[in-house]
C-alpha cells in the first residue's frame, strides 16, 4: 500500500479521492435534497430547484475536474520536459567522456547492453558491435591474463555491494594494445545483475608510471641498476642460492686513478668515461649476470651460479677488456683506463647481501694496495666488517 518514505501508491491515493467525493456528492445530494424540500412545497418550484441545484453540481464538479486534470497534465509536461533536458545533458555528457559508458550482463562475455559513442575512440569498433556481441564480445578484447583477476574482483564487490575499480590490458580493433582503468557498479535490475560504470584510457598513465618506476631503480648517468636495487638483486639471488644450493660471486669494481680523468680532461670526460665503461661491462657479461653502479666509479658485478674458479675468470676477463681498451673523448684524446676488482663468493665469504659486499670492497682495496689492475679474491676474514667499509 505504502512505497518508500512513506507515500501512498497512485492506486490507493486514486481509491481514497474517489471515496471523498462520493461520501460528499452523496452528503451534498442528501442534504440539498432535504433543505429543498422543506423550503419548497410547490411541486412545480421544487422540480425547476432540483435542476438548477444539479446543474450546480455538476458545475462545480466540472470546475474541480477541470482543475485537477489540468494541473496533473501541467506536471505531466513540465516532467516529460525535464526528462528530455536530463536525457540529453546525459547523452551530451556521455559522447563527451574521454572514454565510454556501459551497461552490460554479468556473464563470461561482459555482453554489452549499451555502450556510449566513445567506444569508437577506446576500441576502434563502433557500440553496435559490442552490444549484444553482435560482432564480438567485450571480454574478447581484455588480455585473458586480466580477465580471471576482473571476475573475482567484480564477484567481490557485488557481495560486498560496493564499486569496483579495475586496470587492465584491452586489445583494440588495430591490435594496439591499451591500458584502461574501469570503475563500475552492480545493480539488480529484475532478476538480473546488471554491471554499470565507464572505461577511461589509462595507457598514459600507466606509461608514466612505469617510466618512474624504472627511474627510481635507474642511475641516471649510465642507465645502469643503481645501489638499492642491485642489493634488492643480491638479496633475492642469494635466497635463490640457498635454496637450490648453489654458488654466487660478487665482483666489487673500482676504476684506477679515475680522479685524474676528471682533472685533466673535465667532469664531461670523466662521465664518458663512466658511460663508455657501464657499456662495455654490459656488453661483455652474460645475460643472467648483472652490472650496478653503487658509486661515483666503482661498479658490482653479480655472477649467478658461478664458482670460484669461473668467478676469478669473468673478473679477469673484464679486467683484461678495460685495459685493452681505450676510450675516445670529445676532445678527440684516447684515454686508457684499468680496473681493480674484488671478488667474493657466496657462502664462502658471507651468507648476506651485506657481508659479501663487504668482502669483495675489502678484497678489491688489497687490489688497489697490490698495484691496481688486479683481481684479487676475498680472504676468509672479509665478512668482518672493517670501520668505514662501504656497503650496497
Ligand atoms: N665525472 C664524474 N666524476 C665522478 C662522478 N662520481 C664521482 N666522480 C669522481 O670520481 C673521483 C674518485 O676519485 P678517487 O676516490 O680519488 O679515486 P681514483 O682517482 O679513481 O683513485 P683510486 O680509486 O685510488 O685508483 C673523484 O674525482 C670524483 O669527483 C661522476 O658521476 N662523474
Amino acid at each position: 500500500m505504502k512505497e518508500a518514505r512513506g507515500h501512498y501508491t497512485p492506486f490507493w491515493r486514486t481509491l481514497w479521492i474517489v471515496l471523498v467525493y462520493l461520501l460528499a456528492a452523496g452528503a451534498w445530494i442528501t442534504w440539498s435534497d432535504n433543505l429543498a424540500e422543506r423550503w419548497f412545497t410547490d411541486p412545480h418550484t421544487l422540480s425547476r430547484v432540483q435542476t438548477w441545484k444539479g446543474a450546480l453540481f455538476v458545475a462545480v464538479t466540472a470546475g474541480f475536474l477541470f482543475a485537477a486534470l489540468y494541473r496533473q497534465l501541467r506536471r505531466d509536461r513540465l516532467v516529460e520536459r525535464v526528462l528530455k533536458e536530463r536525457e540529453r545533458q546525459l547523452a551530451t555528457l556521455m559522447d563527451n567522456l574521454p572514454g565510454m559508458a556501459y551497461r552490460c550482463l554479468n556473464d563470461r562475455h561482459w555482453t554489452m547492453k549499451f555502450v556510449s559513442s566513445g567506444c569508437y575512440e577506446l576500441t576502434g569498433y563502433r557500440p553496435d558491435e559490442l552490444q549484444d556481441n553482435q560482432l564480438l564480445s567485450y571480454a574478447s578484447l581484455i588480455d585473458p591474463e586480466d580477465n580471471a583477476l576482473i571476475q573475482s574482483n567484480i564477484a567481490e564487490s557485488i557481495v560486498q555491494q560496493q564499486a569496483f575499480s579495475l586496470e587492465y590490458r584491452l586489445t583494440r580493433k588495430d591490435g594496439r594494445q591499451i591500458w584502461v582503468w574501469e570503475r563500475g557498479l552492480a545493480v539488480e535490475d529484475g532478476s538480473e545483475t546488471i554491471l554499470e560504470g565507464i572505461v577511461l584510457d589509462n595507457s598514459e598513465h600507466k606509461r608514466l608510471e612505469q617510466e618512474l618506476a624504472e627511474q627510481a631503480i635507474r642511475d641516471p648517468l649510465t642507465g645502469l641498476i643503481n645501489r638499492r636495487e642491485l642489493s634488492r638483486l643480491l638479496n633475492e639471488e642469494i635466497r635463490r642460492a640457498e635454496r637450490y644450493g648453489r654458488h654466487l660471486a660478487v665482483a666489487w669494481i673500482d676504476l684506477d686513478h679515475f680522479k685524474r680523468v676528471n682533472d685533466h680532461h673535465g667532469h664531461a670526460a670523466g662521465d664518458t668515461v663512466l658511460q663508455w665503461l657501464s657499456q662495455l661491462l654490459t656488453d661483455s657479461i652474460r645475460s643472467v649476470d648483472v652490472i650496478g653502479r653503487v658509486g661515483g666509479e666503482e661498479f658490482v658485478a653479480l655472477f649467478p651460479e658461478m664458482d670460484l674458479e669461473e668467478a676469478m675468470e669473468a673478473a679477469e676477463r673484464l679486467r683484461k677488456l678495460v685495459s685493452h681498451q681505450g676510450v675516445t673523448l670529445a676532445d678527440g684524446l684516447e684515454v686508457r683506463l684499468t680496473i681493480s676488482l674484488g671478488v667474493a663468493l657466496y657462502p664462502d665469504h658471507g651468507g648476506t647481501a651485506e657481508e659479501l659486499c663487504i668482502a669483495a670492497d675489502r678484497a678489491m682495496y688489497r687490489a688497489k694496495e697490490s698495484g691496481r689492475n688486479r683481481v684479487v679474491l676475498a680472504g676468509p676474514e672479509s665478512s668482518a666488517a672493517p670501520a668505514g667499509m662501504r656497503e650496497v
